[in-house]
């Protein structure tokens, strides 16, 4: 039997499938029909947001390789909030608190922190590259070497843009109003994550609402997905963003709180490097594991009878720690 994970970093969910563990890895094939289905909810799966592939490092140094599989099946770079999950598992695996994990561009450091409450464990995890650069982008740039903090009125009439890759891209935007914050940042998700002449791979779009110095609110329409409950490489693009574009706000010498319709997690942005980072520190909550017959997930066949499930008590703890915000 092969298990899946099911985890969550403020409530952005995912299976995690540890290939290393079956006879015969997936291909990328069957690990896209994978994804599409799993990721799908009905009576009796609670769906994700994507998959979280573990495989050996293919160099040394990592404990383990990450590979993101959005809910629609296409393949992201990074993942934030899934990589303090994936570092979690690989930690309680190998028995490290402090290692690093390869990732399509870049190995990150990760390591165990302060649990967040109790029975609330939390990991740090590093976020880089932080790219500006239009070849950094999949799209021309509309014109601009970067984009921070430009009004862009072919997306919008009112509100002021910056992009940001992490190397997944973000379109980052401060909003003043509920409005903005929910039916324009749908509205604006929705058409340039379908077909359209800026960005045509589609991009993560986080709209932010300032609560005051190193406070933020962020919600995200992400690629691949749609509305989810937080973006741990949004959040962390859009505290980079937040650092650059009202530096009164910002104390880079204190962790910023972000908080996000699942939760909240902290980062800590280091702009002045000479490569320039973010930490993000929060939750990683495992809430139950789905034993199946390793041929089924090389069909993706979910029945309500191929699998059995086996539950934590991890939630019990999250929402008290959410209640407690
Ligand atoms: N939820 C993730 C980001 C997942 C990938 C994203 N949808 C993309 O396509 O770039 C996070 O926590 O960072």
């Amino acid at each position: 039997m092969v298990d899946l994970i099911h985890v969550h970093g403020s409530h952005n969910h995912f299976y995690i499938l540890d290939q290393t563990t079956l006879q015969t890895p997936l291909t990328q094939d069957e690990l896209v029909a994978l994804a599409q289905r799993f990721c799908q909810k009905n009576d009796f799966w609670p769906g994700a947001d994507g998959v979280l592939v573990v495989d050996e490092p293919t160099h040394p140094g990592p404990l383990g390789k990450m590979t993101v599989i959005n809910a629609d099946g296409s393949i992201a770079s990074m993942c934030g909030n899934g990589l303090r999950t994936v570092a979690r598992y690989l930690s309680e695996k190998m028995g490290q608190k402090e290692f690093t994990v390869e990732t399509a561009e870049a190995d990150l450091r990760v390591s165990r922190a302060t649990d967040f409450a109790e029975g609330v464990p939390a990991f740090s995890v590093e976020i880089s590259p932080v790219l500006f650069n239009k070849e950094a982008f999949p799209f021309d740039h509309l014109g601009f070497d970067k984009i921070v903090n430009e009004k862009l009125p072919v997306i919008n009439d009112h509100l002021s843009f910056t992009t940001i890759a992490v190397p997944n891209p973000h379109l980052i935007s401060f909003v003043e109003n509920d409005q903005d914050l929910n039916e324009t940042l749908g509205e604006i998700g929705q058409r340039l994550n379908s077909e359209n002449p800026y960005f045509p791979d589609g991009v993560n779009v986080n709209f932010a609402k300032i609560l005051g110095p190193n406070k933020l609110f962020v919600r995200t329409f992400e690629r691949g997905v749609g509305f989810t409950n937080a973006c741990g490489t949004g959040m962390s693009a859009t505290s980079f963003a937040f650092a650059l574009i009202h530096p009164e706000q910002v104390n880079l010498k204190q962790p910023i709180s972000v908080y996000n319709p699942g939760g909240m997690v902290k980062t800590n942005v280091h702009p002045d490097a000479e490569h320039p980072w973010i930490e993000l520190i929060g939750n990683a909550t495992f809430l139950d594991k789905a034993s199946f017959d390793e041929s089924d997930l090389h069909q993706a066949k979910l029945e309500e009878s191929n699998f059995t499930t086996t539950k934590t008590d991890e939630e019990t703890a999250y929402q008290a720690f959410v209640e407690s915000l």
